[in-house]
């Protein structure tokens, strides 16, 4: 992890997103809110292995929680803590990233003309000192999308797959990159797909006393 974080001495509740992922940091800047980012280092396999049969909801939830757990440990304190997990769920199972080009080719085989359903699953670590109206809470939910994906012709699959854009990401698309045309449909909130729902980050801190709007940046 990086060193040791402490927030702005300034009254901004300052958000500290414990998360490595360049899509969950973009939906943050894009929706101007002022946060610090500190990623989580955790063995996400292990942890699951030991929490044994899980329903989809309840992993990313999980992995969510140990996230933002571990980034508030490693800070100095006196933030509020976002940790997020992102899985797709299709036919009953959880496919998280492809790593390989080979993965990512058999994976969207398999997802061509089909719908599956992204998880995202979020945990606040409320780590405020009392005088800054800390709650000590500890809680969080899960956004999921349905997806529809398109049907791509092997062709698509192997110039996508070769951009190396899906290997990395949860079930081996975007739809805000170079997979956005391979996407048919999203129900519920896009931004979940991407890996934090805006809608249900603003939920979360109205439940500590935090409006979302008090986090943005004065650009
Ligand atoms: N930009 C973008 N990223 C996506 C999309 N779908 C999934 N992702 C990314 C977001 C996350 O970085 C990744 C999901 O994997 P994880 O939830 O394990 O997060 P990751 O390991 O990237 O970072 P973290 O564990 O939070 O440090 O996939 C999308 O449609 N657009």
């Amino acid at each position: 992890m990086d060193d040791a974080l402490t927030p702005e001495t300034d009254s901004l509740p300052l958000l500290l997103l414990g998360s490595a992922s360049p899509g969950r940091r973009d939906t943050l800047e894009r929706a101007g809110l002022e946060f610090d980012v500190l990623p989580a280092d955790l063995d996400e396999e292990a942890i699951l292995a030991r929490a044994g049969d899980l329903e989809p909801v309840e992993q990313v939830l999980l992995l969510a929680r140990e996230k933002a757990s571990a980034v508030t440990a490693a800070s100095e304190g006196g933030y509020v803590v976002l940790g997020c997990d992102s899985m797709l769920e299709i036919d009953g199972e959880v496919v998280g990233k492809p790593h390989t080009a080979e993965a990512a080719i058999e994976r969207w085989r398999s997802l061509r003309g089909r719908t599956g359903v992204l998880h995202s699953g979020h945990w606040i670590v409320d780590d405020r000192d009392a005088e800054d109206e800390g709650t000590g809470a500890t809680f969080g939910a899960t956004a999921s999308c349905e997806i529809t994906f398109a049907q791509l012709s092997d062709e698509e699959i192997e110039a996508y797959v070769a951009t190396g854009e899906p290997l990395e990401v949860a079930g081996g698309f975007t739809i805000d990159g170079r997979g956005g045309p391979f996407v048919e449909s999203v129900t519920g909130d896009p931004h979940a797909v991407v890996g934090l729902s805006l809608p249900l980050l603003r939920r979360l801190l109205a439940e500590i006393g935090i409006g979302v709007h008090e986090l943005w940046r004065e650009d």
